[in-house]
């Protein structure tokens, strides 16, 4: 089985998976156009920010899984792999301390204006009296927009240094932020006229792209420091290059429209020149530390859908399953059972929705369980019974969780 790394990665992790019968295929330099070609006899595909595109996964006849060696996963066509069968899974939480770690060092760099001092260093020219007004973050509102992985540890950080957190995040109630010692915040808006800093780390979705809007901006106190460490497209950009000079606001960014694909290339500078805005390119997880638990993460999920029923962080689960019935049946553990018990199910016309099949000790017996979206017919299950290698069968109502 050949798996291919699509994006610049440690390989130390993956190359235990060697034993498991694993080719490991590592080709860095492919993007977005390439990445269709390099597919041809892939089973797993791991990436980090290179796009996986539908049209790449149309022709990605042998892929299996896509590990997103990082947390988003907006870069791939997750409903393009779904419709194919194909797992995406990704590594939640595992590149969160870099990331907070990036967010804290913007906003002390913003606050003393750390990268012009060291530019007028580097020229040779010592401006003491023009850099000593940083404000000071001790007792500072910060705003943390998303409090996933990323947002708590950079609450934990922001403790440290006495700030103030409130938050705005989906699943967040009063209730929560009072135990977490957070302020509560019930629009995105709410949060930015109370913060002195706000920093955004919310998924890219349909439902958080363009979120923070001009309006959010504008509601934003004269002064306040921005820090996105997310996704550009959360953020309305043409908007905050108006309002940066015009509100004074400090911006420390890590994500930009117009990335390149790959680690070197250009980038349109003029954001940079509207005033104090600090940048880095799309370096959040790239710490030695957070790109070794990436790779640990990443051959752990490929070791278990290697050989374990589940697969760990898959993204692309069916959150409700349309199976209405489980049929369990306990059966004689020899070949051509379970796949005349299926033969019944197929001409009842029953779809089998989810399988699953426990083995007891001897290797005598099995017990299966399909789970299926009618209910069988009595006759269904009497065809089922007749089999002489069948012990048992029972149908069983499942809860409509959808
Ligand atoms: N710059 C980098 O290198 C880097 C590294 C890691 C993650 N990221 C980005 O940061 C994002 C956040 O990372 P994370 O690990 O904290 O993810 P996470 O999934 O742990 O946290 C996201 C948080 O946003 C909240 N959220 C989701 N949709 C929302 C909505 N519609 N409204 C309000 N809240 C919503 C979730 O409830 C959750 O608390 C990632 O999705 C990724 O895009 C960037
Ligand atoms: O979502 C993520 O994990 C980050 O954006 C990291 O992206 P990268 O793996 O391309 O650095």
């Amino acid at each position: 089985m050949r798996l291919l790394v699509a994006d610049k990665m440690n390989l130390s992790a993956l190359e235990e998976l060697r034993i498991l019968g694993i080719e490991v295929i590592y080709r860095p330099e492919l993007t977005r156009d390439t990445l269709a070609a390099a597919l041809d006899g892939i089973s797993i595909l791991v990436v980090r920010s290179t796009e996986v595109t539908g049209a790449a996964l149309s022709t990605a006849k042998h892929l299996n899984l896509i590990v997103r060696a990082g947390a988003g996963v907006n870069t791939i066509d997750v409903a393009a792999a779904s419709a194919r069968g194909i797992y995406v899974a990704n590594c939640p939480g595992k590149n969160a301390i870099a990331v907070a770690e990036l967010a804290m060092g913007l906003i002390l760099a913003l606050d003393r204006k750390v990268v012009d001092a060291t530019t007028d260093l580097r020229a040779g020219r010592w401006e003491k009296s023009k850099y000593s007004s940083g404000g000071g973050l001790f007792g500072r509102r910060l705003g943390i927009a998303g409090l996933g992985a990323v947002g708590r540890e950079l609450l934990d950080r922001a403790r440290a240094f006495g700030l103030t957190p409130h938050a705005w995040s989906r699943s967040l109630t009063p209730t929560r932020a009072a135990k977490m010692d957070v302020g509560f915040s019930k629009t995105l808006e709410e949060l930015a006229a109370k913060s002195d800093i706000l920093s955004i780390h919310l998924p890219l979705t349909a439902h958080t792209r363009g979120v923070v809007s001009r309006r959010v901006l504008e509601a934003l106190p004269d002064g306040a420091i921005l820090v996105n460490t997310s996704r550009f497209e959360v953020l309305d950009y043409v908007a905050l290059a108006e309002l940066v000079p015009r509100k004074n606001l400090r911006v420390g960014l890590d994500v930009l429209p117009g990335e390149p694909d790959e680690g070197k290339g250009t980038i349109d500078p003029s954001l940079f020149e509207q005033g104090l805005v600090y940048g880095t390119p799309h370096i959040g997880a790239s710490t030695e530390q957070a790109q070794l638990a990436i790779a640990l993460e990443t051959a752990r999920i490929v070791r278990s859908f290697l050989t374990e029923e589940d697969v760990p962080n898959v993204v692309n689960i069916a959150a409700a399953s349309p199976a209405r019935f489980a049929v369990v049946i306990r059966m004689m553990d020899k070949v051509g059972v379970l796949a005349n018990c299926l033969a019944v199910l197929k001409r009842h016309n029953i779809n089998v929705e989810e399988v699953s099949n426990t083995v007891f000790e001897g290797a005598l017996a099995t017990c299966t369980k399909l789970r299926v979206s009618g209910r069988p017919s009595d006759a269904c299950v009497k065809e089922i019974q007749a089999f002489d290698e069948v012990l048992h069968v029972d149908v069983i109502g499942l809860p409509n969780l959808a």
